[in-house]
């Protein structure tokens, strides 16, 4: 069993290919292994989570997932606490596992119950695991998880929290809310993006001694999403120069957004870029930021975008439109952020720019909030939420680059990569001009020579945990942000 940490990368599988492993993984096992493993499991991390705790209260459902609470329950029994099972199943209706489950529950004294316990120290929500299909929970369930939400003791669910989508992240109205997740087998991509943070808490994985690529299979099982760990450390050999980490352009800061477009530029800057030039789309006004004397101001037109990065779209307005068919045509690598997204979900020819520089091999990358991403697929921003991994894969698809799809568990997607989730950063980036910073950072990797893809990864990283790290009961912003970025 190991707790998840973030900082190595971690392979994510969906619930078909779950499936897959498990039914190998049992034709290869004795009968019941595979849930008597995870059964142990959840028991032994529940009584490392709450080592005092006496009563527990194991809500089941009428599944496997129940299935594991009931067998959790027979040890924790014999452990000698006082665990309280309620069960939506029965004797009669529950599959194999879970009734083998019930006779061995039932024989080592378990206290069944048809309500919850008045008071517990610790609850197990054994409702629903990968089983659970997309419908709200009613009756007596939808009452238990109300109940198991309202409690302000540690709630451990098994599998997954009742009522969050393996595949998407997405949850039903009523979900649970747990401070533990044991994720069994495989770790599923819904713990970590969409809703599945806040649902999961902290997660934990039992491999039930299954290894997950071989999976006792014929045919290793290929990941749905990794989940993404720690860049290596950048190292700087003594023998570079400033020519060596790449020329940045930051184009955007049409009037009354000029911030936008130098939060952009200082993130570049402090990550590490060998020289940032700023062209604003002010009309001119600005031509030094006193605070930070290294950007250098120049028009648009003078910069020579064919041997540079070009960040765009930061604060850029409408004016950027008529600065992206040269951009697109010219730029050696580009990011394109916010307002250039907008401009190139409208115009059919920016997008024949933009998906020709494919072909030519020149480094793209789109960062699209959920809104944006949706108008770009031509969908609503709820479709986008409701299947991120699908949403930003068609439109690595359809763009032929490298996207950042960003909110809670910022995916990357490139054609003919494996999609990567970003484990990092939390509610603090929810403010102005962070997302300028991130398009800065990205810019930074990829003029230090990164490929896309791998720049967008790194960056995201680092961009969260900066933000993870970030002094507790200090606000974050932005321009704070961007002065603390990793090299
Ligand atoms: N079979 C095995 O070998 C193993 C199974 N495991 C456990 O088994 C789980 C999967 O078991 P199942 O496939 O039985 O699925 P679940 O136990 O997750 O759920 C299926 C049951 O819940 C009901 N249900 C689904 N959605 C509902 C909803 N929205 N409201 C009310 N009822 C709903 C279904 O009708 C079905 O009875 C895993 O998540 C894991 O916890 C683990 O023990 C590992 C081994
Ligand atoms: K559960």
């Amino acid at each position: 069993m190991q707790k998840i940490d973030f900082r190595t990368r971690h392979a994510l599988f969906n619930v078909a290919a779950t499936r897959a492993m498990e039914q190998a993984a049992q034709a290869a096992l004795p009968a019941h292994t595979l849930m008597a493993r995870a059964g142990l499991a959840v028991a032994q991390l529940a009584l490392a989570l709450a080592p005092h705790a006496r009563r527990i209260w194991i809500a089941c459902g009428p599944g496997n997932n129940g299935g594991d609470g009931l067998e959790a329950a027979m040890h924790l029994q014999r452990w000698g606490k006082q665990p309280v099972l309620t069960w939506l199943g029965s004797a009669d209706t529950a599959p194999a596992d879970a009734a083998a489950s019930y006779q061995r529950a039932l024989q080592a004294g378990v206290t069944f119950s048809q309500t919850p316990p008045d008071a517990f120290d610790l609850c197990i929500d054994a409702l629903l695991g990968i089983g659970s299909q997309v419908r709200e929970p009613d009756g007596r369930m939808a009452d238990w998880i109300r109940l198991i939400n309202a409690s302000k003791q540690a709630v451990l669910a098994v599998d997954l929290p009742t009522g969050l989508h393996a595949d998407t992240g997405a949850v039903t109205q009523l979900s649970v809310k747990a401070t533990h997740t044991l994720s069994l087998l495989t770790l599923k991509p819904g713990l970590f993006t969409a809703h599945g943070r806040d649902a999961a808490g902290s997660v934990w994985l039992a491999d039930l001694g299954v290894d997950q690529l071989t999976a006792l299979a014929q045919q290793p099982l290929a990941p749905t999403a990794w989940l993404a760990g720690a860049p290596p450390a950048a190292e700087r050999p003594h023998a570079s120069h400033k020519g060596s980490y790449g020329d940045i352009a930051v184009v955007g800061g049409a009037p009354g957004m000029t911030g936008a477009a130098l939060l952009a530029a200082s993130a570049a800057l402090h990550a590490g870029a060998g020289r940032v030039f700023v062209g604003l789309l002010d009309g001119g006004t600005l031509s030094v930021d006193t605070s930070q004397p290294e950007l250098m101001f120049r028009p648009v037109e003078a910069l020579e975008l064919s041997a540079m990065t070009v960040v765009c779209g930061c604060g850029g307005g409408d004016a950027i439109c008529a600065q992206l068919p040269r951009i697109l045509s010219a730029a050696a690598a580009v990011v394109i952020d916010a307002d250039a997204i907008n401009v190139i979900a409208n115009d059919t020819k920016l997008q024949t720019l933009l998906t020709e520089r494919s072909q030519r091999g020149a480094a793209t990358v789109l960062t699209p909030h959920p809104l944006e991403a949706a108008r770009l697929l031509g969908t609503s921003a709820a479709q986008v939420q409701a299947d991120r991994l699908a949403a930003c894969g068609q439109l690595a698809e359809r763009y032929h680059c490298t996207v950042v799809l960003k909110g809670s568990g910022t995916l990357m997607a490139a054609p003919g990569q494996t999609s990567v989730i970003n484990p990092t950063g939390n509610a603090r980036l929810a403010t102005a001009g962070t997302g300028d910073v991130l398009a800065g950072l990205i810019g930074a990797r990829l003029a230090g020579g990164l490929d896309a893809f791998e720049a967008a990864c790194q960056a995201v990283y680092q961009h969260g945990l900066a933000a993870d790290r970030w002094p507790p009961g200090r606000a974050l912003t932005a321009g704070a942000l961007s002065r603390l970025l990793l090299h």
